[in-house]
């Protein structure tokens, strides 16, 4: 209707030039006014109606792929390598590119294009062979356009591989921005984003001044199409085949006919950004999730023994295996401590333990069942986990110890505070359990991170519990404290303590050594520090 109503403006400008004019027709300008104004109004209103109808496909587009793409992100398989955080955060926001592209005014233009044939055969109606000035002039456009597609695809793809460099750059640098100040590494970093900056300026350039030539090319034509016209236009005139009236139409329709062309010429700027979004975001959304294919196994009480049953596994693009060839059954209720030097695979057996990576080879089973055939959100409900890097969540100490789970109440709350002793400061505080931690943590002491992350682990009573170092950020006394509370939690349920603490070794009755990825000694903790002990007397 819009594209039809355009010509209604060439067809008016005729009447007016060949009819009222040389009549002096008053009446019938009133009438033709009156016509083109009801023609005007509707224009609007649909005008209207496009572009709502538009930008409600692109609040679409930013919801139904944004929630597709954030699940993904929490089911990813980190086995397959995610890449580096700012990365994938950059990628995310591709999801921009491709709202832009398809709730574009421009993708409208589309409907455009066949009209450009009705609008070439109104024009021949009027103007006879004057149609071949603009006809004459499109393949300029289509050719111009097609010629520069390659070097854009290309420099599409060169410009989003370096936004998202930069974006890395970025994300680690305010991640840990007080680490990068306190170790000096800030000229390091502004040399990266420099040069990050620098490189995607350049592909940017690359890319405008490339699909500037085809946007250009469109204009220029359309300036050449009315001329021609007008051009044309005096010797048809001259032989008595047009009107006044009929030239000016012609002049109107030959623009009509060759703007749709400009549009396109700048949609096709924007296609190769969006399939390059769109290629990136699909190789993600590609990947498989973590967990079984199949329906997982409904464990309503998973049992606490664990068995690592010849586990090969390397890390994605290692080159070395992190554990080769483990084994090792711990009973339920058995309390283990994993030992060994830095980088000997403790907490790689942890990680594998939760189901973070799938063996290389070999099976982790939890209850006698495989790991990957149970629900990891099961499997890590009923495994509580305290790591080394306790990164808590913005929102208040509540919603960092209960983390939405509706399984648990505040009283189970308080208990598990107590227990990791993060009740012992946060009653203290005014806002107690309300205090707002803002990004991941900040505003409280290690110490404190730690008794919170400890609370979270405890809560709900998991059968099993991994715990790495879980005193590192307290000191003596409150260890001991600690300890005391402790030894309770972890009666009845089973536990891999990871630690190099010779202290922490009072909580468990076995000790599983590790060395280089191999369980080197196995055994009581009293024969295992016996034997570690004739091996390194000093220690
Ligand atoms: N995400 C990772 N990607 C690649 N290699 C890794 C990754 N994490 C750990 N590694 C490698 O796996 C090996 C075992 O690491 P792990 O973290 O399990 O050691 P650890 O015994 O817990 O050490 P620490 O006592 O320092 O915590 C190391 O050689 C380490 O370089």
């Amino acid at each position: 209707m819009i594209n039809c109503f355009a010509l209604v403006t060439a067809l008016f400008t005729m009447t007016v030039y060949d009819r009222v004019v040389p009549n002096n027709a008053t009446d019938s300008l009133v009438g033709l006014t009156i016509g083109l104004f009801v023609v005007v109004i509707f224009d609007f209103i649909l005008k209207l109606l496009r572009a709502y109808f538009v930008d409600v496909a692109g609040a679409r587009v930013d919801r139904d792929i944004g929630k597709a793409i954030f699940r993904q992100i929490l089911n990813m398989r980190l086995d397959l390598g995610k890449g580096s955080t700012g990365g994938l955060a950059g990628l995310v926001r591709e999801i921009e590119t491709l709202r832009d592209f398809f709730a574009s005014a421009t993708l409208t233009a589309l409907v455009d294009v066949p009209f450009i044939v009705i609008t070439l055969a109104i024009l021949a109606s009027i103007g006879g062979s004057i149609v071949f000035v603009p006809l004459a002039l499109i393949p300029f456009v289509v050719f111009t356009a097609a010629a520069t597609q390659p070097t854009m695809q290309r420099l599409s793809a060169k410009t989003l591989g370096q936004a998202l460099s930069k974006q890395a750059v970025l994300v680690e640098t305010i991640g840990s921005l007080e680490t990068v100040k306190s170790a000096n590494a800030g000229d390091l970093l502004a040399k990266r984003w420099s040069k990050a900056l620098e490189d995607h300026a350049s592909a940017t350039l690359q890319q405008r001044i490339v699909s500037t030539i085809t946007i250009n090319m469109a204009g220029s034509v359309q300036t050449l199409a009315y001329t021609g016209v007008v051009i044309f236009g005096v010797g048809a005139i001259a032989r008595q085949e047009l009107t006044m009236g009929g030239l000016i139409a012609c002049a109107i329709l030959s623009g009509r006919a060759v703007s749709p062309l400009s549009m396109i010429a700048s949609l096709l700027t924007r296609i190769h950004a969006a399939r390059t979004a769109y290629n990136q975001i699909d190789g993600m959304m590609a990947q498989p999730e973590e967990g079984p294919a199949g329906q997982p196994l409904e464990l309503r009480n998973l049992d606490g023994d664990i068995e690592f049953r010849d586990v090969d596994f390397r890390y994605p693009n290692a080159a070395e295996l992190a554990l080769t060839q483990v084994s090792f059954r711990i009973a339920a209720g058995e309390h283990v401590a994993l030992i060994g030097p830095i980088g000997s695979g403790k907490s790689t057996i942890a990680r594998l333990l939760i189901g973070l990576y799938p063996p290389t080879s070999g099976l982790v089973l939890v209850g006698g069942t495989d790991i990957r055939q149970l629900s990891p959100r099961d499997l890590r409900q009923r495994t509580g986990a305290l790591f080394q890097d306790n990164v808590l969540l913005t929102g208040s100490i509540r919603e960092n110890i209960l983390l939405g789970r509706e399984d648990v109440d505040e009283e189970e709350m308080l208990r598990a505070s107590r227990a990791s002793l993060a009740h012992d400061f946060i009653s203290q505080l005014p806002s107690g359990y309300d205090l707002t931690l803002s990004d991941r943590g900040e505003g409280l002491s290690g110490g404190q991170r730690q008794s919170i992350a400890m609370a979270r682990a405890l809560i709900g009573k998991p059968p099993i519990l991994i715990f790495d170092e879980p005193t590192s950020s307290v000191d003596a006394e409150t260890e001991a404290r600690l300890m005391r509370n402790l030894r309770s939690e972890f009666e009845n349920r089973t536990l891999i303590l990871i630690t190099h603490r010779p202290s922490l070794l009072a909580l468990v009755d076995r000790i599983v050594m590790l060395a280089r990825g191999r369980v080197v000694v196995d055994g009581a903790s009293n024969d295992v520090l016996r034997k570690v002990q004739r091996i390194r007397p000093a220690a």
